[in-house]
């Protein structure tokens, strides 16, 4: 493994060819060995909360390798418009002659592929596009070949199905060296791409992967300082997610942050090959949010019940009220149980899961559990968002329970001390969309009582609000 000043080294060599700060008298950042695992970024001083830490471009980007997420143009990446295939017989799909002749297509993937002879004839694959992330890493420089290398990755055969798909495809052999850097490549991505977006057209946005080389030296924790957001350029912008003192750890989540101890491990084991045992894995209530805490059985005790050793999958749970113990088995066996309803009640319309919230899933877990919290997270992405659910189709009482479900949920972040992470921006957005609906409303009730010159200030100071509020129509 590259020690970490070099690894600095070529990070700082990095942001240069890509025009991005990289001063390092002015860089907050520095790497050092971590006790999470391999190298880490750290505070080089103290960062206030939602302080740029760094900006970083991509050296790979493409398609995934994820039948869900295709077709698109291997160009433009536009999805939703006829595709054909490119006539240099690359056998990959393009949306027009502009993307056809483009001089990236040509460059990075074409060339290279029509000389391996597809074997698609005058089709476009599906499954050659899934190889264009491990072709177009052949284009690299010397130095930025170095810094794919220096990347951690995971062996195992689970990870370069791409190569696999490739020779599949291919009519022709692929070259020793070549095929041993793709797969390097592959095993890179499987363990430090992001999931990024294209956007196109301003309204639609299409999934790609990206390797970021500064993103791909934060290790994970379940309640992480820092967050990221992609722009449209697809630059990437990391920032302090809380106040962080000089020498801390600079971590950032590989999971989802309302899912439980439980669910975050098992994820992470079998995606990342790693067993977290952070500050919020360790404490059964999860920092007091008790987001994994589950009802305690004996019918005369209103308890929770908690694992005794969360880092140990295996470990019995106790009720923090009446001490009752639980083994793994029994455990098991009610969240399947749990599990299984919920399941059900996925596929029903989002009214029937907002009855279900509020009659039958109260009794079965705690109001904390993560199970609730997905439930309520789901209600609260869909409500005022699709078809037959639109501001305008709900009513009152709906408005007011999103109101409710996005307090709750912003209150377990907080608990958790997960600061202004993404999960609460999406949150905090929805919820002030909410709130914005329910002034409006208010306002078209009174509005017939023209005479009332209060009513009249107040409409036109929220009017006032909403027009320069950024991004956002009524
Ligand atoms: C994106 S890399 C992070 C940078 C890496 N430590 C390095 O030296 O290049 C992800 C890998 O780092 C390790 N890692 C990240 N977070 C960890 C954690 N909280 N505990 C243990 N290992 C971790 C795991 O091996 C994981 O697959």
């Amino acid at each position: 493994m590259l020690e970490p000043k070099a690894m600095e080294n070529l990070l700082q060599l990095h942001l240069e060819e890509q025009n991005l700060p990289s001063n390092s008298e002015n860089q907050v950042w520095t790497v050092q060995y971590s006790k999470l695992g391999g190298r880490g970024l750290f505070a080089k001083h103290d960062i206030k909360q939602g302080e740029i830490i760094f900006v970083d471009k991509p050296l790979i980007l493409g398609p995934r390798c994820y039948n869900k997420y295709l077709p698109m143009c291997v160009n433009c990446y536009k999805s939703e418009c006829p595709l054909f295939p490119c006539d240099n017989g690359c056998g990959l799909p393009v949306c027009s002659n502009e993307c056809e002749n483009s001089l990236n297509h040509i460059n990075m993937e074409c060339e290279y592929l029509k000389k391996l002879q597809p074997t698609c004839g005058t089709m476009w694959s599906m499954e050659l596009l899934q190889t264009v992330v491990p072709i177009r890493s052949l284009t690299l420089s010397k130095y930025q070949r170095g810094l794919v290398i220096a990347l951690q990755c995971h062996e195992g055969p689970r990870h370069g199905r791409e190569i696999e798909l490739l020779e599949k495809n291919i009519g022709n052999a692929i070259d020793d060296n070549d095929k041993e850097f793709m797969l390097r490549v592959c095993r890179v991505f499987d363990t430090n791409a992001f999931e990024t977006a294209a956007v196109i057209d301003n309204s639609t946005s299409i999934s790609l992967r990206g390797l970021y080389p500064l993103g791909a030296l934060q290790n994970h924790c379940c309640a992480p300082n820092t967050r990221h957001y992609f722009n449209k350029e697809g630059i990437m912008v990391t920032r302090a997610a809380v106040s962080i003192a000089k020498g801390e750890e600079l971590t950032m989540t590989y999971t989802d942050l309302l899912w439980d101890t439980s669910l975050r491990r098992r994820y992470l084991i079998m995606s990342k090959h790693f067993e977290c045992s952070c500050h919020r894995c360790s404490d059964p209530t999860e920092l007091g949010s008790n987001v994994g805490a589950l009802r305690c059985a004996n019918i005369k005790c209103f308890g929770f019940i908690f694992p005794d050793n969360p880092l140990n999958l295996k470990t019995a749970w106790t009720c923090h009220e009446c001490k009752s113990k639980v083994s793994k088995r029994q455990i098991d066996v009610v969240r399947s149980g749990i599990t299984a309803i919920v399941n059900e009640i996925l596929a029903d319309p989002p009214r029937k899961i907002i009855k279900f919230i509020e009659s039958e899933l109260n009794t079965l877990v705690p109001m904390t559990n993560h199970i609730m919290l997905d439930m309520k997270f789901r209600a609260v992405s869909y409500f005022g968002r699709v078809d037959g659910l639109q501001w305008k189709d709900l009513t009152d009482n709906e408005l007011e329970l999103k109101a409710k479900y996005c307090n709750e949920l912003i209150n377990i972040l907080d608990q958790m001390n997960c600061g202004d992470c993404q999960k609460k921006g999406l949150i905090l957005y929805e919820f002030y969309c909410t709130k914005r609906e329910q002034l409006l409303r208010q306002i078209s009730n009174i509005e017939n009582d023209k005479n009332n010159l209060l009513t009249i200030n107040i409409k036109n100071f929220v009017l006032q609000l909403f027009i320069y509020s950024p991004g956002n129509k009524i």
